[in-house]
């Protein structure tokens, strides 16, 4: 077993059958650096055995004789770990690297969408307290500031001019007139976290995430937040206690169209009730299962 291994490693990396007898013949100065270095000495002394049968398949010049190579390997058992190490390292012909072996996943853009009442901001307020390396997009309104409000936390409050200013300089990656007052996601507040290497989420209603679909294609992660029920969320709304009847009229029957939209999304995270819990642990895995994709989505704006 572990010879095939030695072997497979040695036809990877070391193409030139000599390189191995070379490297056997000249000093280890990274070696120096490792934790588990021998001093050379040992290590020129060690020879490798290696079998008629690969020497002749996979380094055809050595089969017929040219170079010998024998490098000793001692028993993995018994073996001084250092030792054994820098036999290994020989025997392979380079110095076993520490690098990263899968790359760096990249920052993720996770849009979160659903009906109204069906729990994004519970979901994304829970989420923001437990998940570090995410950012949360603040949007940028033309709406006044209520009660209570943070500007840049909440909201960052601008004037109509300011707004209009920023449509004309494509400082905005998605902007529409909602009840009169434009609201917008700032592009530059996305570039300048992903730099950092954060993650970014983005709240949006299910236009939002068409428009966002239509701008971002495959590059950013859509998930659908949805109750169990029609049932579950209609109460879910009557509990809150924010909506005038008209409102609550509207929201349920647009909830119904906005339902049909969750083909066009990537996830669906049903949001149980009394489960918020887990549905914040689903939108986790989903971000975890992303950042292990070997084809990573990669975001331009
Ligand atoms: N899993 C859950 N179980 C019980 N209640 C929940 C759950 N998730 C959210 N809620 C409650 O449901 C109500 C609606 O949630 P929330 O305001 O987060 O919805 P929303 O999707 O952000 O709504 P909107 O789009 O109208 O702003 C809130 O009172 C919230 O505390």
């Amino acid at each position: 077993m572990l010879f095939r291994r030695l072997y497979t490693s040695l036809t990877n990396s070391n193409r030139n059958p000599f390189l191995l007898y070379q490297n056997l013949t000249t000093p280890f100065p990274n070696f120096h650096s490792n934790p588990f270095v021998l001093p050379t000495p040992t290590i020129l002394k060690s020879r490798v055995f290696l079998s008629k049968r690969f020497v002749s398949s996979s380094f055809p010049a050595m089969a017929e004789g040219k170079r010998p190579t024998h490098v000793h390997i001692p028993h993995p058992e018994s073996a001084d770990k250092a030792e054994l190490y820098r036999a290994l390292e020989a025997a392979v012909g380079s110095p076993f690297s520490s690098d990263a072996l899968a790359p760096e996943p990249h920052p993720l853009i996770i849009v979160v969408s659903g009906p109204s009442g069906v729990g994004k901001d519970a979901v994304i307020n829970r989420l923001r307290e437990v998940r570090e390396n995410i950012h949360f997009v603040v949007t940028a309104t033309t709406r006044g500031k209520r009660e209570g409000e943070v500007d840049g936390k909440d909201y960052f409050f601008v004037s109509k001019d300011e707004f209009l200013g920023m449509i004309e300089r494509h400082e905005l990656l998605e902007y529409a007139l909602v009840y009169g007052d434009y609201k917008g996601i700032p592009k530059e507040q996305i570039r300048e976290h992903m730099a950092k290497g954060l993650d970014i989420v983005l709240r949006v209603d299910i236009q939002g995430a068409a428009t966002l679909r239509r701008i971002l294609r495959n590059s950013a992660v859509f998930v659908f937040l949805v109750a169990e029920s029609e049932d579950a969320l209609v109460k879910r709304l009557i509990d809150r206690k924010t909506e005038s009847k008209e409102s609550l009229l509207v929201r349920i029957a647009t909830a119904r169209e906005e339902v049909r939209h969750m083909k066009e999304f990537d996830y669906v995270v049903v949001n149980r009730e009394g489960e918020l819990e887990n549905s914040v642990k689903l939108v986790e895995s989903i971000i975890d299962a992303e950042k292990a994709k070997v084809r990573q989505r990669t975001v331009k704006i």
